[in-house]
This record gives C-alpha cells, sequence and structure tokens, in this order.
C-alpha cells in the first residue's frame, strides 16, 4: 500500500508569501531540496524570461489572468478541427523521415522535436526546417532556465534564458511586423473574407493580430504558448509510448496515462480566504502552488495509485477534481484541446505503422518541472503492415 504523507513548505519572493502543497507517494517525493525553492520561483522566472518589458504586470499572477483572458478563436474546438490535416500529414512526414529508416529511435527527443515542428506551423506558419531548429535551440535553453536557480551571470541557465528569451521576442515580433504587412496590403488589394487570411495562414499569430493585441503583447503571449506546448504534449507522447511497451493490451486507453506522469507538474493559485492543508493554515493572500502528482495520487481516490489500471477510468470514473492533467475551475489549461488533438493524432499514426520494445526497461524517470525518462526513452522499431 502506498504511503501518502502531504506536506507544506513555505517561502518567501519579493515580498510575496507563497507555500508549495508538495507530498510524496510511495518512494517518490516530487519536490525536495533546492527543488521547492526552484518551484516557487517559477513565475518569476516565467515572467523575467518571457515577457516584454512594456507588457508586464505588478506581478506573476497578473501575467497569467492577462494570458488567460485572451483564449484565441485558434484554440477552440471548432477551429481545431481544421487543423487535424495538418498534423496527420506532419506526423506521417516525421515518422517517415525520423522513425522510419531508424531500427532504434530515442522517442523523448523525437517526439519534442515534432511537437515544436507543429507548433511553429500551426501558431506562426513556419515549416522551412533551418528555421524551426534555429528557434529550437533558444526554447530549449529557455525551458531550461525557467527551472534553474535565478542567478543572473554569464554563463548560468538562468543568464542564458533570459538572453535567449529576448532573441525569442525579437524574432517574434520581426514576424509580427511581416504579418501586420501581409494582412494590410490583402485588405488594400482585396475586400473579401479571404482578406483576413493572407496566404491561407489563420495561424495563431493571425488570430491574435486580428484581435487586436498590441506587438509586445503578442511576442510575451506567443513565447507563453510556445512553452506551455513545449514539453508537456512531447512528455505525454513519450509516456504513452513507454506505457504501452509495457501493457500492449491496454493500448487503447491510453490516455491515463496522464494521471500517472502527468506532464505540468502543477500551478499557481492565491488563497482567497484562510483555508486549512494537511493540519497548517495557509493564510488569506498567499500564493499556493499545487502539484497535480500528489493529489493523481492519493489513495484516497486512486486505490494502488501506482498501478496502471485502466479500469478506474470505467463507469463515473474519478470523482471531480482528482483528474486534473490540465487543471480544474476558470484556470483550467486553453491548450487542452489542441494538445489532445495533437497527442491523438500522432499515437494514431505511431500505432498505425510501428511496434517497439523498450531497450532499457527499467529506465529511470526524472523530473524537471515535466517528468522525463532519464535517457530518453531509447525503443527498438518494427515496421507493421495494417
Ligand atoms: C499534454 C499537454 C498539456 C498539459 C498536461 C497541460 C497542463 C496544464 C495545466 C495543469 C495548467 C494549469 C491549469 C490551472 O491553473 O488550473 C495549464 C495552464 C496553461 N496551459 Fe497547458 N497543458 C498542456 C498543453 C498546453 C498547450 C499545447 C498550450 C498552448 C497551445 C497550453 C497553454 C496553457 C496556458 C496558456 C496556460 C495558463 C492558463 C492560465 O493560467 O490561465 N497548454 N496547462
Amino acid at each position: 500500500m502506498s504511503k501518502y504523507s502531504p506536506e507544506v513548505f513555505r517561502t518567501s519572493l519579493l515580498g510575496e508569501d507563497m507555500v508549495v502543497l508538495c507530498g510524496a507517494s510511495g518512494n517518490k517525493v516530487l519536490f525536495s531540496g533546492y527543488d521547492k525553492y526552484i518551484i516557487s520561483w517559477w513565475p518569476y522566472a516565467f515572467k523575467n524570461i518571457l515577457m516584454d518589458p512594456s507588457s508586464v504586470g505588478n506581478s506573476a499572477n497578473d501575467e497569467a489572468a492577462k494570458m488567460r483572458s485572451f483564449l484565441p478563436q485558434f484554440l477552440k474546438p471548432d477551429s481545431l478541427k481544421n487543423y487535424i490535416l495538418v498534423m496527420d500529414s506532419m506526423a506521417k512526414e516525421h515518422l517517415q523521415k525520423e522513425w522510419s529508416p531508424c531500427k532504434e529511435v530515442k522517442v523523448f527527443a523525437l517526439s519534442k522535436k515534432y511537437t515544436f515542428a507543429l507548433g511553429c506551423k500551426l501558431f506562426v506558419s513556419i515549416d522551412d526546417p533551418k528555421y524551426v531548429a534555429k528557434l529550437a535551440e533558444p526554447f530549449a535553453q529557455v525551458m531550461a532556465g525557467l527551472f534553474s536557480l535565478p542567478i543572473n551571470l554569464p554563463g548560468t541557465p538562468y543568464n542564458r534564458a533570459v538572453k535567449d528569451g529576448r532573441m525569442i521576442r525579437e524574432e517574434l515580433k520581426a514576424l509580427i511586423t511581416s504579418r501586420k504587412m501581409e494582412l494590410s496590403m490583402e485588405d488594400n488589394n482585396n475586400n473579401n473574407d479571404n482578406s483576413k487570411n493572407p496566404g491561407g495562414k489563420m495561424d495563431l499569430l493571425t488570430s491574435m493580430i486580428l484581435d487586436g493585441l498590441d506587438e509586445s503583447e503578442i511576442s510575451s503571449k506567443m513565447g507563453g504558448f510556445f512553452i506551455a506546448n513545449h514539453d508537456t504534449a512531447s512528455a505525454a507522447i513519450t509516456f504513452i509510448i513507454s506505457y504501452l511497451a509495457d501493457y500492449p493490451d491496454v493500448y487503447r486507453k491510453v490516455f491515463q496515462v496522464l494521471r500517472l506522469l502527468p506532464p505540468a507538474s502543477g500551478t499557481f493559485r492565491e488563497a482567497i480566504q484562510d483555508f486549512m492543508y494537511a493540519g497548517y493554515t495557509i493564510p488569506k493572500g498567499w500564493k499556493a502552488c499545487w502539484n497535480v502528482y500528489t493529489t493523481h495520487n492519493n489513495p484516497k481516490y486512486f486505490p494502488e495509485p501506482e498501478k496502471f489500471d485502466p479500469s478506474r477510468f470505467e463507469g463515473n470514473g474519478p470523482p471531480p477534481f482528482t483528474f486534473v492533467p490540465f487543471g480544474g475551475g476558470p484556470r483550467m489549461c486553453p491548450g487542452k484541446e489542441y494538445a489532445r488533438l495533437q497527442i491523438l493524432v500522432f499515437m494514431h499514426n505511431i500505432i498505425t505503422k510501428f511496434k517497439w520494445k523498450k531497450l532499457n526497461p527499467d529506465e529511470e524517470i526524472k523530473f524537471i518541472g515535466s517528468p522525463f525518462p532519464a535517457k530518453g526513452l531509447p525503443v527498438s522499431l518494427e515496421t507493421i503492415q495494417i
């Protein structure tokens, strides 16, 4: 029987009190030692690294709220269905090019390559592989810097992330300028409905421009969307592939992987009134970081929580707010339908093309923000004919 022992970790940053609601399940303690400080610093790191200084509010929470207040048409299910064909053809092309010629692949790196390239295509209509690769490097540095010690000295991961965050915003601003010019040229030439869709590019960028956001807001928010997409869907794909290797008979029910290894470790809230947690009073006004992993591993709702058992999702499934890979309530992940769709389309393509075996069956899983396999999940591949 797993033990479940919630803990509270208190810190104080830039004058704001914060608690990290961490916990333990079985032998795993998700946040220990200095990880707790890194996690509590995250909203500030996000703001300092990714946000244009002219578009930032007073607190990190203001930034999240602004991000939320703008839910682009692009991310709504009605619009997303228009992108299934692009997702499908990119998944096929990616598998053909990167997987088919190989006997063995490292799943994590390749799924990241696919989800990032898909984001470039659907968010900003970039499909030149060289340009995609040029953007991938600074985004990887930003991701590393977001979960590092916030020491802004030359050579530290945080310092590199601040510089690369600035570089990304500059690239995005250049894209915004040229897209605005295309839009206004089409408007001048042609006053029909297509004028809102230059060259067929109704991507996230055009969607934001048409919603009237200014350049610095778009570059900050766009950076946020890229980062939110960066390690999440690729982690989900990686662990679905990993669990499928262990449990081939349950491949149809794979989405419960999101319970066992939720790609986003948690998020931040402000207490609107005093509340009790694990015997502690958390005062009104404090920031709280809640953790998806420990919610998903609470044996009260998921008996034998570390067991992979798809049948627990049958019938009514788990009670509300216990299965929360995309969060819950009004701040729930706005990218969840996009994420689900890209994972589904990719998994459909991979399952119908390959069988695979893990090369390191007992590979360690590490956590830096999101979970990842320590050696990148190397697998051997066999092409199948259906
Ligand atoms: C498997 C993939 C993903 C997972 C598991 C995931 C999970 C989460 C979680 C747990 C939150 C916090 C929700 C809350 O506060 O209640 C969140 C927030 C957010 N996600 Fe995702 N996400 C994923 C993919 C994406 C993608 C692809 C995008 C963008 C295209 C995205 C955009 C965002 C944004 C902008 C927020 C902040 C919302 C706010 O604070 O109001 N996510 N996500």
